[in-house]
């Protein structure tokens, strides 16, 4: 019901406004009518609006909206029945202005009761969908209804009439509306006294301590504290400063497009067709794309689009423009109504939806008035050579879509719940149903060096050798590796790997299982292993980690390589390694060198074709990300690869410390050497490393 009214005052608003316009000539004057009638239109909203949101947030939200809609019920009523009595057109027209008045004030209280109320009445989960469902209801089937019904009573009224039927005055189609909304309003009543009665009791209803001055002032300073709100409330603003610039300029584009009323009627059809879509398919278009996200680059499109508008050349590319301007306006409307329900508490809620109320009011008003007034100064006559038509309303309109685009990167800035997550990236994945990850903080202190390569390329050997000479260099390293590093992982690898069981298993292990099993063993591998050592400051080397994924599962099982890569970021919390050392072989070699090892596992029983897709898999990730790869042909000698291998490596690390003075006798700390390949502890690796250099 709520939607309704809304609809009709905007309708009624932009018909009282442009009837105004016709009724003078010249640019000018068309330009001032068309702005004062709104100007005057909005202005209750003004002095009102703040005011209904401490009302709705002071006091008890269902007998606020009873008493409005029974209010209005009374009003409503009167307009035609004043009518049925005084035969005084002044006294009849002049009640129904003033009742008009007394209606669109008392609305103004009911507004922000009802807003707040919606979401201490639909899971969080369903908020979106409820606010779809009221909005296609709001701007699709109930214009349309309303419309279809009008013109079928004065259809039936006209028939009635030739037919010699004489129809009671109170019968007449626009009393019979009236009458209608009359009784629209009391079943409104009922309907939330007798049966919503859940909405009492949330806020204060009527216990407050706090006088309504202060309430006022603390809703403001809610707002102004809280960059989400703040961000929601300016995106919103800044949105439907854009819209008024459009609409107040709406006319003489049209006529810079070398069309009238027509086309001024088919431009605004186009934006009202574009939001209904964008209410209704936004949301499936996007999928599991952050909602703050979302408005904010509804928010941009709807600007971009309004620059857009301002090149069209004809009317074909303008339609496709206000298309546009509505989608971006419609997902911004959804978006931001469902956080705003969502995300800010209910003792609040009544003053932040009523700002958002008010101030949406007053920019559309400024902006509709003031774009009109100016835009009517500036004239409307074309006075560009390049084909595309320059005039004051085109420029005007791309100053507006700039104005919107930034007032989209400002929201983005203040309210971004995915910070350091690239915006388009994430978009384009959330549409592909994977939205990017946010990774998982971490006071990360340490250094993580990973070892990727097919079947026997030596990277068990190059760790080894590496490890040693950083052990000797007294730094903490933890060499660890993929699958099978933990308790749970080495079950795991036992599962993927081993090919007694493989072959005794009635079914082979499907790629997705064997992709998800890697998966769950980085994720506890990472998180009960990697991290730890990372935020101990430690060196972490491990022998695979996601690339092997992507190259095995992806390029060599074929898997979708943005799935795993998705998987495999969500298992991981988003942790990168530092560098990837790529010991690159052709498959022959490598197989050849393990086969001496004895029976070959699961995976190295594959194809040579697969062998030779995972070593082009290893290959085409560090090209895509040279900086963060060392790759190097393992053929070479073990010491020679070593060597380059520790080059690098010493790039990433801090310098060595200073050895501690070389105690010794009884109490020295220098002990025995332990044997190669034996365990150290940090003070026999310093040890060994004082031995050898003195
Ligand atoms: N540069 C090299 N030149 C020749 N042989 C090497 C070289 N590096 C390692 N090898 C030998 O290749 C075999 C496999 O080495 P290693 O176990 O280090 O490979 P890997 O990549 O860890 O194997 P896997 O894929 O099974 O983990 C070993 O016998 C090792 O001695
Ligand atoms: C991490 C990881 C590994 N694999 C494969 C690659 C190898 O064939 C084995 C591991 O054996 P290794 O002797 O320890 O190198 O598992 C994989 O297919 N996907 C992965 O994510």
């Amino acid at each position: 019901m709520l939607s309704v009214a809304s609809l009709g005052d905007w309708l009624g608003l932009l018909a009282t406004a442009t009837f105004a316009s016709a009724q003078v000539s010249g640019d000018a004057a068309k330009g001032l009518a068309f702005g004062s009638v709104i100007a005057v239109r909005l202005l209750p909203a003004l002095v009102l609006g703040p005011l209904a949101g401490v009302m709705a947030d002071r006091w008890d939200r269902r007998y606020t909206m009873v008493i409005c809609d029974l209010l209005r019920f009374v009003l409503f009523a009167t307009i035609p029945t004043v009518a049925l009595y005084s035969s005084d057109a002044k006294i009849t027209v002049g009640w129904a202005a003033a009742a008009t008045f007394l209606i669109e004030a008392i609305t103004l209280i009911w507004i922000p009761a009802k807003d707040a109320s919606v979401p201490n009445l639909i899971p969080r989960a369903r908020l979106e969908a409820a606010n779809q469902l009221t909005l296609i209801t709001t701007y699709g089937i109930t214009p349309v209804l309303a419309a279809a019904v009008l013109a079928g009573l004065n259809q039936l009224y006209q028939w009635l009439e030739r037919s010699g039927v004489t129809v009671a005055a109170w019968a007449a189609p626009s009393s019979l509306a009236l009458y209608f909304l009359a009784f629209s309003r009391l079943a409104s009543a009922l309907v939330v006294f007798y049966g919503i009665r859940e909405i009492s009791g949330h806020n204060g209803g009527g216990k407050q301590e706090t006088s309504m001055l202060r309430q006022f002032t603390d809703g403001w300073r809610f707002i102004g504290k809280t960059p989400m709100v703040r961000g929601l409330v300016l995106g919103i603003l800044g949105a439907f400063a854009a819209g008024g610039v459009v609409i107040g300029t709406g006319q003489f584009f049209a006529l810079s497009l070398g069309g009238g009323d027509a086309t001024f009627a088919i431009l605004f059809a186009a934006i009202f067709i574009g939001l209904g879509l964008g209410i209704a398919l936004g949301p499936r278009l996007i999928g599991g794309l952050s909602r703050r996200r979302w408005f904010c680059l509804s928010i941009m499109l709807a600007g971009v689009s309004v620059a857009l508008l301002s090149l069209a050349p004809h009317l074909s590319l303008a339609v496709v423009g206000a298309l546009l301007v509505g989608s971006g306006a419609g997902m911004a409307f959804l978006s931001g109504t469902t956080l705003l329900g969502g995300e800010v508490d209910d003792e609040v809620r009544g003053r932040v939806f009523a700002v958002v109320q008010t101030g949406t009011r007053v920019v559309l008003m400024l902006a509709i008035s003031l774009s009109g007034v100016l835009v009517g100064l500036g004239g409307s006559h074309d006075v560009g050579s390049t084909g595309v038509p320059i005039s004051s309303t085109r420029v005007l309109l791309a100053v507006a879509g700039v104005l919107g685009v930034l007032a989209g990167f400002w929201a983005l800035r203040q309210m971004d719940d995915k910070p350091g997550v690239p915006l388009m990236a994430d978009l384009f994945s959330s549409m592909r149903g994977r939205p990017l990850g946010i990774a998982e903080p971490s006071a990360k202190t340490g250094v993580f060096i990973v070892f990727e390569g097919g079947e026997g390329a030596g990277k068990s050997t190059q760790i080894a050798l590496l490890d040693r000479r950083l052990r000797a260099e007294d730094r903490d390293v933890v060499v660890t590796r993929e699958p099978g590093a933990t308790d749970i992982g080495a079950r795991i690898r036992t599962m993927v790997l081993d090919a007694q069981s493989a072959a005794s298993s009635a079914t082979p292990l499907a790629p997705r299982a064997e992709a998800l099993l890697y998966a769950a063993d980085r994720a506890h591998h990472v998180s009960t292993v990697v991290r730890p050592a990372l935020r101990r400051g430690e060196i972490v080397i491990s022998d695979r980690y996601v690339d092997s994924s992507l190259a095995y599962q992806g390029a060599g099982r074929t898997l979708p390589v943005d799935e795993i890569s998705w998987l495999s970021a969500w298992a991981t919390g988003g942790l990168k390694p530092d560098l990837v050392v790529l010991l690159d072989i052709d498959p022959q070699i490598g197989l050849a060198r393990v086969g001496r090892r004895g029976e070959a596992d699961r995976l190295e029983q594959e194809s040579i074709d697969f062998h030779e897709r995972v070593r082009h898999g290893f290959l085409d990730l560090a090209t895509a990300e040279p900086s963060r790869y060392l790759v190097l042909d393992a053929t070479r000698d073990e010491q020679d690869l070593a060597g380059e291998i520790a080059l690098r490596v010493a790039k990433l690390l801090p310098p060595v410390p200073p050895l501690p003075p070389v105690a010794d006798g009884d109490g020295g700390t220098a002990g025995r050497v332990p044997a190669p390949g034996e365990p150290r502890t940090a003070g026999e690796h310093s040890a060994e490393l004082r031995a050898t250099r003195s």
